[in-house]
């Protein structure tokens, strides 16, 4: 039987999303004094859905072949926290405040995949674009934003992006 097994690593976009359209009072960064262009860490962030094109890839090569693999889904492409709080802010218009705080332990100063291996095995590659993240995740954010504990509030049911873009566009 073929099986996926799967380990995430970063989890900070949707963060920075919750502080652009202000759920979020402001953002922590971790450390600007590290060994990168900017002073903030690097990180390969891939879009949710080059990860799920990714996997599906991977689950159909899977099913016609034996063993065990290990292949990386990232772009290949670092970028600073710094970028991608940029990045959200050229998306949203508007300032995302953050404070510098010191390096949480055990982080590094940069790290990213190389996909190289799933792009051979799965003819299947991801775009490095922060601002696809930051138009996507925004979308995402102010979709949640309307919601109270427990409650829906939206009076019509949750559309694709351009929907949410419109609903976030009138939040602002
Ligand atoms: O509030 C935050 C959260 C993260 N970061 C920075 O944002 C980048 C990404 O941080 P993530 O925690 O999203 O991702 P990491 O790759 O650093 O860490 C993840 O992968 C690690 C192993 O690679 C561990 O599994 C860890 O628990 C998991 O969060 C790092 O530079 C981190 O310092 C901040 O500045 N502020």
């Amino acid at each position: 039987m073929a099986s996926l097994i799967r380990r995430h690593l970063n989890s900070y976009v949707p963060f920075i999303a919750q502080v652009a359209v202000g759920r979020r009072e402001a953002l922590s960064v971790f450390g600007n004094d590290y060994p990168t262009p900017d002073g903030t860490g690097v990180r390969d962030y891939i879009h949710v859905m080059d990860l799920v094109e990714g996997h599906l890839a991977a689950m159909q090569v899977l099913a016609s072949r034996r063993g065990v693999g290990i292949w990386n889904l990232g772009t290949g492409r670092g970028y600073s926290v710094l970028e991608m709080i940029k990045a959200f802010e050229k998306a949203s218009g508007r300032p995302v405040p953050y404070r510098i705080e010191p390096r949480r332990e055990g982080d590094i100063a940069e790290c990213w995949a190389d996909p190289t291996l799933a792009r051979e095995a799965f003819d299947w590659q991801a775009q490095p674009r922060a601002g696809r993240h930051a138009h996507r995740y925004l979308a995402l954010a102010a979709a949640e934003s309307q919601r109270v504990p427990g409650y829906l509030t939206l009076r019509q049911p949750c559309g694709g992006f351009n929907d949410s873009a419109k609903r976030w566009q009138a939040l602002r």
